[in-house]
């Protein structure tokens, strides 16, 4: 056995810790016999030691894990985690590797790490912050200057479990083991990439936080800008928090609104009713908890360059969007065409496709390959590999480097105010309804108009 982790849940009679938190735990659990981890439960609900380890062990069975759970000893504090004699008497006596775990809203977290004071924090205590990190750069800004008069930057782990996804993590192999890939990996021979991550989910009863970010904020201003950043980084030295962390920081530095432009470089789209796997879906404005005034979209897609020696002049396209039907998820690298071909050889001459499926994983490179009939006609053909599902969800891959200390799939505090600085623009243009809001139906792939991504 490793030396326990105590992992403390704020806000562990959550509908986070349930749903996702405690299941990753499990799953990691499973993976990793030896790991030792304690949980300590806060909420405000009148809970036993005995409550909280039915949530902790319903959780895990969902991941096949209950066997894991009788390995967790959990405890539960009624605490209100915006009040400091509260934090005081959950925060006495904790020792060794300690996670706080912000599984509450983004305004209950920022009360509560405003009472937090460095003395109630054992030495090396990790603080670990759900998404929405702030609402822009400014309150990113002072929530990181929050946080690191706390404990250091490196304590500080900003969740975003598309870092932790499998296809995310591929990259990096697929990138810098394989000599065929790096060297073509910049402008000189990509034309374009697509980050797209459409869903067949709709509102799932989430308006509360979704009708107030929208699909921009939610999934474009911080997963598929992480992806983009581990796509187009420069190769790190290591992949340790420093070098990583380095490496993806530098890209999202380097990356704006392409040309400059939010209202040429960005769409936007609502569904309307319709039928998603046989089942009716209403329009996003008559889901319960919608306000029909807030003008949330629930479909974006956004272009950015990354201004660099590697990238300048190639379009990044990121899409995402609620409610469509046959949703595609996947990361494309359109490669430009050869810039010549030898006279007598007709057909296919189109640029080379790359796609990584992000779950399960998948990759496909579509070339121009002799038709069977005729050896000097070239015709599509596609080279595909299974690659599975990974051997971690993305939230255990992520919570295994919360419990190990090591911060190298958290987001830095800068690369998190700079994922605002790059959508902002855009969002202003939206505020200023400089882009139309166009509708598409429930089930479909995408208003009509808007560009086929398959
Ligand atoms: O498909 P996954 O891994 O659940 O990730 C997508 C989800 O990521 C979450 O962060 C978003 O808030 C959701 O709206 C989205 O559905």
């Amino acid at each position: 056995m490793t030396d326990a982790t105590t992992l403390v849940i704020l806000g562990a009679g959550g509908d986070l810790t349930s749903r996702l938190l405690l299941p990753a735990l499990g799953q990691l659990l499973v993976r990793e016999p030896d790991r030792a981890v304690r949980i300590i439960g806060a909420d405000r609900e009148e809970w036993t030691d005995a409550e909280l380890a039915t949530v902790v062990r319903t959780a895990f069975a969902s991941m096949d894990a209950e066997d894991a759970a009788a390995r967790v000893d959990v405890t539960y504090v009624r605490t209100d985690i915006t009040q400091t004699d509260d934090l005081r008497a959950l925060t006495a006596g904790l020792t060794g590797r300690v996670a706080l775990y912000f599984a509450v809203p983004p305004s209950v977290a920022a009360a509560c790490i405003s009472t937090l004071t460095p003395d109630m924090l054992p030495a090396g205590t990790m603080l670990v912050m759900e998404k929405p990190f702030g609402t822009d750069e400014a309150s990113a800004r002072e929530l990181n200057r929050t946080l690191t008069a706390l404990v250091p930057e490196s304590q500080v782990f900003r969740v975003d479990h598309f870092l932790g996804r499998s296809t995310t993590l591929n990259l990096l192999g697929a990138r810098f083991a394989n000599r065929i890939l790096e060297p073509l990996w910049s402008a000189e021979s990509i034309e374009s990439v697509d980050i797209i991550y459409d869903e067949s989910l709709a509102l799932e009863g989430r308006a509360g936080y979704y009708d107030r970010a929208g699909a921009l904020v939610d999934m474009i201003q911080s997963h598929l800008l992480q992806v983009l950043a581990v796509l187009a980084m420069d190769e790190p030295a290591s992949l340790d928090e420093v070098d990583f962390r380095a490496a993806t920081g530098a890209v999202l530095r380097a990356t704006a609104v392409w040309g400059d432009d939010p209202a040429a470089s960005s769409r936007r789209a609502r569904y309307t009713a319709g039928e998603i796997d046989g089942t009716a879906k209403p329009s996003y404005v008559d889901e319960p908890g919608v306000d029909p005034d807030r003008h949330t979209e629930t479909l974006a897609e956004t272009v950015f360059e990354v201004r660099n020696a590697r990238w300048a002049g190639v379009p990044f396209r990121l899409r995402s969007g609620k409610a469509i039907g046959t949703p595609a998820r996947e990361i494309v690298v359109h490669f430009r065409p050869v810039r010549h071909v030898p006279q007598g050889l007709t057909g296919s001459f189109d640029g080379a496709i790359l796609r990584f499926s992000l779950g399960p994983d998948r990759m496909a490179l579509e070339l121009n390959l002799n038709a069977a009939e005729d050896p000097f006609e070239l015709e599509r053909a596609t080279l595909s590999a299974e690659l599975g599902e990974g051997a971690l969800k993305a939230y255990a891959e992520v919570l295994s480097g919360v419990l190990d200390g090591d911060p190298m799939l958290a987001v830095r505090g800068d690369a998190a105010e700079q994922c605002w600085r790059i959508v902002a623009p855009i969002l202003e243009a939206w505020q200023r309804d400089e882009v139309p809001m166009d509708e598409y139906v429930a089930g479909s792939l995408g208003p009509e108009g808007w560009p086929a991504y398959r």
